[in-house]
């Protein structure tokens, strides 16, 4: 695998004093889907708007395709398309001008062709002759869509992509994702919709107060970070969790009638059978136990928390 994009060092002290990035290193495998993961103020549009040439860092460096971002700007900018997570599309322009303009700003010729299934692929062929200020909210971010890739950039960045979208919004732009992907597009978004990165990402990098703390392939690192739950449904509800069953980390929920067990699914000996045997052993039954893998959600909530006062540091 190549990589489509390298970010060293990367910092921003924007002129307020704010430190909104702090030595960021990462490496984008073409083709692939990145998914950008942090608390609101993590530094996330910070970071794409530095790589889309918004936003000048105070230091680092970017390399788009082995072009140098700050030397070379043009060539590295023309291979990148950009949907902001704010539309500003008020214009007076039609559709179909908007976006062949878009295409002819990073100097492509004219190809009417693509254009019209880009706009169909969107759903924005019928209204190719509306102004875009008489658009609904939904159809303007099409638009903004299909102005990102009206130069056919090989890295899409989508920040915060799908934040206010009816759901017919959404299907259509994880389906052009992947469609992207399979002509092998890269693709980096943004992400508050947890599931989401845990559906479409192949990567995911986790940053928080201007770090990337994290950048790991998803399946490992749900395998790596993911706890399992067992709830054991009991045939009668305990008040208390018996002094036999000490040896294990349990705790009563739906008012005794459950008892659950978090364990490491890794670990060698998870508890699991012991903590059965020992249950029969002592008369208490369950009619039902289910188990459940822990989400990205669980491991983002876990990575990113915040620790109140009295509280360790965040880990
Ligand atoms: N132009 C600016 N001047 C000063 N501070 C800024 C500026 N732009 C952003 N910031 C600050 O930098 C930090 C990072 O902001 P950024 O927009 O990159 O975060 P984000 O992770 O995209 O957040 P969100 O999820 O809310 O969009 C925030 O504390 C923000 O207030």
């Amino acid at each position: 695998m190549t990589a489509v994009l390298e970010i060293s060092g990367l910092g921003k002290t924007y002129k307020s004093g704010h430190r909104a990035l702090a030595g960021v290193d990462l490496s984008i495998e073409k083709g692939e889907i990145f998914a950008l993961l942090g608390p609101n103020g993590a530094g996330k549009t910070t970071l794409i708007s530095i790589v889309c040439g918004i936003v000048t860092p105070s230091e680092g460096r970017v390399t788009v395709g082995g072009h140098d971002h700050a030397r070379d700007y043009r060539a590295a900018r023309s291979m990148i398309g950009l949907v902001p997570q704010e539309l500003h599309t008020d214009s007076f322009e039609t559709v179909m001008a908007t976006v062949t303009f878009s295409r002819g700003l990073f100097g492509k010729p004219r190809d009417p062709a693509f254009i019209e299934q880009l706009l169909k692929d969107l759903s924005l062929w019928d209204k190719r002759g509306s102004k875009i200020m008489e658009l609904s909210g939904g159809m303007k971010r099409r638009v903004m869509i299909a102005k990102a890739l009206s130069h056919e950039p090989e890295i899409l960045f989508l920040d915060e992509p799908t934040a206010g979208v009816d759901v017919e919004l959404r299907r259509d732009m994880w389906n052009m994702v992947r469609g992207l992907r399979e002509r092998g597009v890269t693709i980096i978004l943004t992400t508050h919709y947890i599931e989401e990165a845990e559906e479409m990402a192949d990567r995911v990098g986790v940053i928080t107060r201007g770090k990337l703390i994290l950048v790991e392939e998803k399946n490992a690192l749900i395998k790596k970070l993911g706890r399992k739950t067992l709830t054991l449904n009991l045939a009668e509800p305990l008040d208390a969790i018996p002094a036999e069953l000490g040896d294990w980390t349990l705790e009563l929920a739906g008012e005794g009638h459950e008892l659950v067990y978090e364990f490491d699914s890794q670990a060698e000996a998870t508890g699991v059978p012991s903590l059965l045997r020992r249950m029969t052993d002592i008369g208490i039954a369950f009619k039902d136990l289910h188990t459940r893998q822990s989400s990205l959600e669980d491991i983002f909530v876990g990575l990113v928390h915040e620790p109140k006062d009295g509280e360790g540091a965040a880990t």
